[in-house]
């Protein structure tokens, strides 16, 4: 569900487009399904449609990872699991840690899918005393003065920021200046971070606001339909009205229309 991009170029340095490489987690979770069902091959086209991803995409995104399936066969479940699962890193235990244990900080604690793919909570780190050594999800908060020794000790890549927006970039300075080289942002705020270190940013209001977007615009087709239907026939009455056919107006988006959670 992250919003924004990562502080990147656009291929990778094995040459794996960073589209493709934000394809991946969809492909791994379809997948995941159908092993724990204990399916054993899947075509590219049921694939694609489990993970919400064009079938032609979905060959082209296996094609970088050396996959290219069995024809009348498909692809075997288990063996897509690990070659995904190695190609995001998720063969290694990944220590991080949550700074910021308020309302969010605490939901994120407490949820286990983090642990279930990897991502193992080491610390959880707050500014306010009265919370130091308190327990959330069975992990006792500490205090903001030991964040570089916690970091240290712990061997942290990742880091994920649940304060307010005013405390984000001085929280996300210390992180990267302990060695943090990776920083989930849920702050509204955005961070600047230097060359080699990575923010992914979640922000639940904008993809609210996307679809509100989108909300308004299917309401406004709905409207113009009504008003055309009589005199432009069979025409799609959005098309009509934007002067488009209809396979253009379903391409089009508003500036800085990204999907964050699905990339497209
Ligand atoms: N991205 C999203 O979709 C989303 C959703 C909800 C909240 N948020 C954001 O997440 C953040 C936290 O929201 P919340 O409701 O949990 O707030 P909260 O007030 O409940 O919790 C914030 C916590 O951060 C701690 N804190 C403050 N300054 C700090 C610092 N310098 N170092 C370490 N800890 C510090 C506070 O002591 C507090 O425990 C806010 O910025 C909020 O806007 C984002």
């Amino acid at each position: 569900m992250a919003t924004g991009r990562t502080h990147r170029p656009a291929t990778r340095s094995r040459g794996i487009p960073e589209a493709t490489v934000a394809r991946l987690p969809l492909y791994l979770r379809a997948l995941t399904a159908l092993s724990e069902r204990s399916v054993p091959t899947v075509s590219s086209e049921e694939l694609a449609a489990a993970a919400g991803v064009n079938s032609a995409k979905l060959r082209k995104d296996f094609s970088y990872l050396g996959s290219y399936g069995t024809r009348g066969v498909g692809y075997d479940v288990e063996y897509l699991v690990y070659q995904i699962s190695r190609e995001l890193g998720l063969t290694q235990d990944w220590p991080v840690v949550i700074v910021g244990i308020g309302n969010l900080g605490a939901a994120l604690a407490n949820y286990g899918g983090f642990a279930s793919r990897g991502f193992r909570v080491a610390a959880l780190i707050d500014a306010d005393p009265a919370m130091a050594g308190k327990p959330v999800a069975g992990i006792p908060v500490q205090h903001t003065d030991d964040l570089e020794r916690i970091i240290k000790d712990n061997g942290v890549s990742i880091g994920v920021i649940a304060t307010p927006a005013g405390a984000a970039q001085q929280v996300c300075d210390r992180l990267v200046t302990a060695g943090v080289t990776s920083i989930l942002n849920f702050a509204p705020t955005v961070l600047t971070v230097p060359d080699g270190v990575d923010v992914r940013k979640v922000d639940l209001s904008i993809e609210l606001q996307i679809l509100a977007f989108h909300e308004q615009r299917k309401a406004g087709e709905e409207t113009t339909m009504e008003t055309a239907a009589g005199d432009i026939g069979s025409l799609p009455a959005a098309a009509a009205a934007h002067g488009t056919s209809a396979d253009d107006s379903a391409d089009q988006g508003p500036d800085g229309d990204v999907p964050a959670v699905m990339p497209a």
